[in-house]
């Protein structure tokens, strides 16, 4: 792990850049292995002592796990806006994002295609667990992904914010198990206010628009 230190700017580079620290090395794993125990185990057809077993194993391994002590990020968060964070504070800030963080396994995994000041662009692949109607992604998970969607836009163009409103036209059926694509960008700013736009697609067709207002924080703004 090298000694360089990193300000809020320099986040996302030095997260594509910096070489994978050993121990998210092993995260990963075990969130890929969560994510797809998951995505096999749900409705998994078995008879009784099949998902019987199953179960037991998946209890004695929380019992291992037991309650270990987890890294508050708030520390690496305040090192990053005073530019002292490390590479490693950087994969803890990051590696656990709700939406594409390959160290949480319950993200749906993202690949970003594009990010810059011009906006982002995301293909991804739902599995069953995130069903709503039959074959259909469910409308919340739209709304948990197209919120993550659109803040990314507001970060690859080096901007922070909370959202404040996000308004979803659900246009068409998402489906799940193929490939879907998301894409966001700023449309204009007032003051601390950000107006970001997005959407969902599957191939050619638009599934979902969305749009929303970020607020850059009083302290920040
Ligand atoms: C840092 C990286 C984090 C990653 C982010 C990922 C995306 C997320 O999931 S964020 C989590 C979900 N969002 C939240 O928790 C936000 C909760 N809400 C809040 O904290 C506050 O209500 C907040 C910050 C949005 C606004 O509060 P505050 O800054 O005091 O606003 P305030 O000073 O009253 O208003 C400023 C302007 O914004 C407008 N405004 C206020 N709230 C909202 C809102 N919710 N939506 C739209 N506009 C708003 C006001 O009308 C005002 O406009 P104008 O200047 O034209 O009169």
């Amino acid at each position: 792990m090298s000694n360089k230190t990193f300000g809020p700017f320099e986040l996302q580079k030095a997260y594509n850049n910096e070489p994978v620290p050993a121990d998210f090395v092993e995260r990963r794993r075990i969130s890929a292995a969560m994510q797809t125990l998951a995505e096999r185990l749900i409705r998994a057809e078995g008879d009784i002592d099949t998902l019987s077993g199953w179960a037991d194993q998946l209890e004695a391994l929380v019992a291992t796990v037991g309650e270990p002590d987890r890294r508050d990020t708030r520390a690496a968060n305040r090192k990053l806006f005073t530019g002292s964070a490390t590479a490693e504070d950087i994969f803890h800030m990051m590696d656990y994002d709700p939406v594409g963080g390959p160290s949480n396994p319950i993200a749906p995994q993202v690949e970003w295609l594009q990010e810059d000041q011009n906006g982002i662009e995301g293909a991804l692949r739902l599995g069953l667990q995130y069903q709503g109607p039959p074959g259909r992604v469910h409308g919340g998970v739209i709304a948990w992904l197209l919120d993550a969607a659109l803040s990314r836009a507001l970060h690859a163009a080096f901007r922070l914010g909370v959202t404040g409103t996000l308004n979803i036209r659900y246009l068409a059926a998402t489906p799940i198990e193929d490939t879907i694509h998301c894409r966001a960008r700023i449309t204009g700013q007032e003051g601390r206010k950000i107006f970001v736009e997005g959407g969902i697609w599957h191939g050619d067709t638009q599934t979902v628009s969305a749009e929303g207002i970020w607020l850059t924080p009083k302290s920040l703004g």
